[in-house]
């Protein structure tokens, strides 16, 4: 494992010790009722041991990439930073709240764009005066004006991703968690959405970007964690992280 060149000096916002992550399926599918039901699929469990003993500390003004293969885990430890997974064992400290916006965050599809940003906002801890206030400005941001008294089901996962994301970045967060969000939009709500994550984080914020999109992670990200079958590969600069995980794919 190697550190990071970037300095890092602000406060710690994040610390993730020896975390383990452990998901119980069954074989078949089927979730567990009762005991007699857990009894008998007893044999069918099986355990995904989907985080390995993590451990590293986030600091104040890092924006921090999150790369790896599908399944290696980014998702189950940005959930366990949010504080929505708890950890096997090991543990997860943050300064604040994390605020995670995933491609799955909820929102309402039967209700219209326009009152899912009402709730979205509230769901942030803004207050209906607060959220009343910066309503235009996620949806001006959203570029989805003309779309927004539609219900939400009407709208493609892109111009859904497009709204979600509006809506996280309209407060600032001291430690904003984002999966994916970036890779749906397009190229100038992409730039638009990148602007807005290094203001986060000259706001003295911390920033976690999982990503697929490389592109998106070094133009964005002052350090990189490579994330592989649940453990940390490597932790330090964006430009040396990518460059390892890309020879590792050939
Ligand atoms: N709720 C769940 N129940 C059972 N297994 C799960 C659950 N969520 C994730 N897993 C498993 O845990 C492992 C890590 O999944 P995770 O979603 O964290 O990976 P990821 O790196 O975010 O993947 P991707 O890049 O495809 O989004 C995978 O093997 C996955 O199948």
């Amino acid at each position: 494992m190697t550190e990071g060149s970037a300095t890092r000096t602000g406060h710690p916002t994040v610390v993730v010790d020896d975390l383990h992550i452990k998901y119980k399926t069954f074989a078949s599918g089927k979730a567990a009722s009762g005991t007699r039901a857990l009894l008998q699929r007893q044999r069918g469990i099986r355990v995904v041991h989907a985080v390995k003993g993590m451990t590293f500390v986030a600091h104040e003004g890092e924006s921090i990439g999150v790369i790896g293969h599908n399944g290696s885990g980014k998702s189950s430890l940005m959930r366990a930073i949010a504080g929505l997974q708890s950890p096997a064992s090991g543990s997860v400290f943050a300064s604040s709240q994390p605020a995670l916006l995933g491609v799955n965050a909820a929102l309402l599809g039967d209700l219209s764009g326009s009152k899912n940003v009402i709730l979205g906002s509230l769901a942030l801890g803004n207050s209906r005066a607060q959220a009343d206030a910066v309503y235009q400005d996620i949806v001006d941001f959203s570029g989805l004006e003309e779309f927004i008294d539609l219900p939400m089901k009407t709208y493609s996962s892109g111009m859904a991703a497009r709204l979600r994301f509006s809506i996280a970045v309209s407060r600032d967060h001291q430690i904003l968690l984002v999966d994916e969000a970036l890779a749906v939009g397009d190229k100038e709500f992409r730039a638009k959405s990148e602007a807005r994550i290094r203001e986060l984080r000259e706001q003295a914020g911390t920033v976690f970007l999982v990503s697929h999109s490389m592109r998106s992670i070094l133009d964005t990200c002052s350090r990189v964690l490579w994330i592989d079958h649940g453990n940390l590969k490597m932790d330090g600069d964006p430009q040396e992280v990518v460059d390892a995980y890309q020879a590792s794919k050939n």
